[in-house]
């Protein structure tokens, strides 16, 4: 039944008194949450998603950098820090060298998930993972030589994560682009499975139109279903006593304790509970983690944390390896890495230690990068260093001339035009670097220096 109240009441005055100029969040949510809630959180919960969202950051620890060093701490996440205001953060040199990430709060709280294994994972899935904020903080929480497999189905979102995750600059992950059935192959494969499932987005009706436009009863439905569909595509990968995140950006039961209960129950898994402090704000149910604004600093978000029971055991596969090639010796530590060649001309650097497992996910699903993408090879003669390279972490940064950049440059670097260097850079392959962070490479030719940003990841803002 739902709990029709002069709370409710007044929760319809206050949509119709707003300016119009957005679309009003709709009467069925208030109900649904009216009956989840009662009626008082959901009217605090409709009020809350009509405030300005709060910004916060997560800090690359392995890109030390002093900035936003006075800034809050976000308390579930030891690399996460509130900001007053919204800065141009696109106009910040240092986004683009990887040396933070803007992330919702509640997102963060992976870590808490992380914090509960009782073993270190070595294979990781990201399923769902563009445009990358969870996947960098996995690879933040991962220890080196963990694998890392960030995967998103959509091509343009998909090199979005890939550009994101080269920003963040570790050696290992492999980005793919697959849908969830294509790793059923992979079985027993993965120590943890997340899965920050395509959602109807109620979380988000604060900062986007879109949800509030899309969203309704048989929407929520449907997004139910097809998170039901990808878990279950995907279950064969996950090993015997293996993790899965299940995290969404929405609310409801249907689509959060429901197929929790639905993973438990009709795949085979036990949830496992996180240590939360009261203070956090966070509502803690048998199913999963709420984070509501009107209680927590953030948007709007569901996690939970579950172990299979099922068994799924596990096929040797077949590995069949390619040749090795040579790489150029430009890591700090290049007897840890072999060469691998990605197409006829990219030549990449693979950890030795995960260097099967990378070529066992590289035979099951498409690929798009793997390791550090070192050089391109033209014509067997020339050995062009690549972007991905300058914001790796394993990058030996005395391997070639570096010039450091002012604000100005940098962002002139950044939108891919031609630099002027000063004339006692050596010519040929230079580092040019930001408040001593990597940005790339330019190829100086003495009266200019060619720019080798990706062009399509450069910025338009003036
Ligand atoms: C909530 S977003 C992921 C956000 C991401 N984890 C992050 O933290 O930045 C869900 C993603 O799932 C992708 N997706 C859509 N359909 C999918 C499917 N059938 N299987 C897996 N992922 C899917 C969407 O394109 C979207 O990028």
């Amino acid at each position: 039944m739902y709990e029709f109240s002069a709370a409710f009441a007044y929760l319809c005055e206050l949509k119709s008194d707003k300016l119009e100029l957005r679309p009003s969040i709709p009467d069925e949510f208030i109900a649904q949450q009216t009956r989840l809630i009662g009626s008082e959180n959901a009217l605090r919960l409709a009020e809350s998603l009509e405030r300005a969202s709060p910004v916060s950051v997560r800090m690359n620890s392995a890109k030390r950098s002093s900035l936003f060093s006075e800034a809050e701490l976000v308390p579930w996440c030891t690399t996460g820090r509130f900001l007053d205001k919204r800065p141009e953060f696109t106009l910040n040199p240092l986004l683009h060298a990887g040396a933070f990430y803007v992330q919702e709060a509640a997102s963060m709280f992976l870590e808490q998930a992380y914090n509960a294994f009782d073993e270190t994972p070595q294979r990781v899935l990201d399923l769902c993972a563009a445009p990358g904020g969870k996947s960098t903080l996995w690879r933040s929480l991962l220890p080196e030589g963990a694998l890392l497999v960030a995967n998103e189905p959509l091509r343009q979102r998909a090199m979005i994560l890939a550009e994101n995750l080269a920003k963040w600059g570790h050696a290992d992950v492999v980005v793919t682009q697959a849908y969830p059935e294509e790793f059923a192959a992979l079985r027993g494969f993965f120590d943890v499975i997340a899965t920050d499932v395509p959602c109807s987005g109620e979380g988000m009706f604060r900062k986007d139109d879109d949800a509030r436009r899309m969203w309704s009863m048989a929407n929520v439905a449907m997004c139910a279903e097809r998170q039901r569909k990808i878990l279950s595509d995907v279950w064969p990968a996950l090993r015997n006593g293996g993790w899965i995140v299940y995290s969404t950006c929405t609310f409801n039961d249907e689509e959060n304790e429901k197929n929790v209960q639905f993973i438990c129950e009709e795949l085979g898994a036990e949830v496992v509970p996180l240590s939360i402090d009261p203070a956090w704000g966070i509502v803690d149910t048998p199913f999963g983690y709420h984070f509501y604004p009107h209680l927590t600093r953030s948007e709007g978000f569901f996690i939970a944390l579950l172990r299979k029971t099922s068994p799924s055991g596990t096929q040797k596969m077949k590995i069949k390896h390619r040749p090795l090639v040579d790489f150029p010796k430009w890591l700090k530590n290049n007897d840890e890495f072999v060469g691998l060649r990605s197409c006829e001309t990219l030549i990449t650097a693979v950890r030795k230690s995960i260097a099967d497992d990378v070529l066992a996910v590289g035979q099951i699903v498409r690929c798009l990068s793997a390791g550090i993408a070192m050089a391109e090879e033209i014509k067997g003669k020339k050995t062009v260093p690549q972007h991905p390279l300058a914001l790796a972490l394993d990058f030996d940064e005395a391997v070639f001339p570096r010039v450091s950049l002012s604000l100005d440059e940098a962002l002139s670097y950044l939108r891919r035009e031609t630099l002027c260097l000063p004339a006692d850079v050596p010519r040929g392959y230079v580092n040019v670097v930001y408040e001593d962070h990597s940005l790339g490479f330019v190829n100086n030719l003495g009266n200019r220096a060619n720019n080798m940003y990706p062009q399509e990841w450069r910025i338009r803002r003036k």
